[in-house]
């Protein structure tokens, strides 16, 4: 794979090369607790899927089992529909980056990329070779001699990916590979990886509790919670459609609102809301009237209104504060004991805190859920 590098043809765009990788039922118990539990997920050639939930969910388990350090007690993994479970960790063709950066101390970059070639018993030209082709991968091909001590932290999460990649893994795996890095050294990280990624076409799996992280990187991300998978979609779907309350609420801000379904309009349903409003929505999914729901809206789902302007389809609230955010406003507001962000374009100077009212922006699209759904 890397061995694209050797010419200018590298910089070509991504062939075709990643592999598939699937996840079969999967289940991981310590002890009396389950931290998996019966997870099926398929990773595409080329694709990077993000595990993203809580801590705890067993993002990390999910990624060791596929490493080999776990042994499952059900499930299968498989690389290009083989099984691998038979294999140790060093004969599945996967290259792990790990949180902390988990470089050998006593050894240069160069020294440190190669060990797992070494390890291999591959020709010594060929670890030269791509010890090299590895370090210019990551752009760290000047740095070679340097021991771990004498670079960054960014520096170190570089040549751990280069030694990950040297070994022209089937699966790269990352788990939480920039958690350690400030800010603009993650952002950095962050686009080196997606490009060596693009480039190469490795298939990757992100382990991260960083949504935003997961937004970015990730073509598709996988939502965790206690060991489950509550939905795996891309990012702009799952932030759009969230599955389940407990996602609405994961992967960016949701404003949750009770009410009663009044009737059927069409293929919309009208809802009382328990603020006081009465609004039209559309779901996939089917209510009978009469029953509870739970409203999930975005902050920009959300508008204000003059606290004079009512209308059937807005209710009456408290701004309490106002914070521009560049071009932006978010209002945080109260409505009873509700209490609401609402993200809105800024025109002039933000809106003095004091009564208002809410209305659910007709184009807004929020989810709407059996209100048992809610835990
Ligand atoms: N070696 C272990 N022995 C016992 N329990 C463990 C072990 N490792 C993890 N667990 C438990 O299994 C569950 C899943 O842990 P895991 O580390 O996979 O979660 P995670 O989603 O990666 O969390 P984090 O984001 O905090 O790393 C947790 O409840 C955790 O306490």
């Amino acid at each position: 794979m890397l061995d694209r590098t050797d010419t200018p043809a590298a910089l070509a765009p991504a062939a075709p090369a990643g592999h598939r990788l699937d996840m079969d039922g999967i289940r991981v118990r310590y002890g009396q607790a389950t931290a998996v539990d019966g997870v099926t997920l398929s990773v595409e050639p080329g694709e990077i899927l993000a595990l993203l939930g809580p801590s705890g969910c067993g993002k990390t388990t999910l990624l060791r089992t596929v490493a080999g350090f776990i042994r499952p007690e059900a499930g299968r993994v498989l690389v290009d529909g083989a099984p691998i479970g038979h294999l140790p960790p060093g004969k599945r063709g996967v290259g792990i980056v790990f949180q902390s950066y988990a470089l050998f101390p006593h050894m240069s970059a160069a020294e440190n990329v190669a060990y797992g070639l070494e390890a291999r018993g591959r020709p010594k030209a060929e670890v030269i070779r791509r010890v090299e082709a590895a370090l210019a991968a990551v752009r760290m091909e000047g740095f070679a001699a340097r021991r771990p001590r004498a670079l960054s932290g960014g520096q170190q999460q570089r040549v751990a990916l280069a030694r990950a990649l040297a070994i022209e893994p089937a699966i790269l795996l990352l788990d939480e590979p920039f958690a350690a890095l400030d800010r603009a050294l993650r952002l950095d990280l962050q686009l080196e990886i997606k490009r060596i990624q693009r480039r190469f076409g490795v298939t990757a799996v992100l382990v991260t509790h960083d949504q935003d992280e997961a937004m970015s990187m990730a073509d598709r991300m996988a939502v965790m919670r206690g060991g489950r998978v509550e939905q795996v979609d891309a990012p702009a779907t799952v932030y759009d459609s969230p599955a389940t309350p407990f996602v609405a609420g994961f992967v960016g801000t949701s404003n949750r609102l009770h009410g009663r379904v009044e009737a059927r309009e069409g293929a919309d349903y009208r809802v009382r809301l328990d603020v006081g409003a009465s609004v039209i929505l559309a779901s996939p999914r089917g209510f009978a009237v009469g029953e509870r729901v739970l409203l999930c809206a975005r902050p920009e789902h959300l508008a204000l209104r003059d606290a004079t302007a009512e209308t059937p389809e807005s209710w009456p609230a408290r701004l309490r504060i106002s914070l521009p955010l560049g071009p932006a406003l978010v209002h945080d507001v109260e409505a009873g004991a509700t209490e609401l962000k609402l993200h809105e374009a800024r025109h002039g100077q933000p809106p003095a805190p004091g009564p208002v009212r809410v209305a659910l922006l007709p184009t807004a699209r929020p989810a709407l859920f059996p209100a048992g759904d809610d835990a």
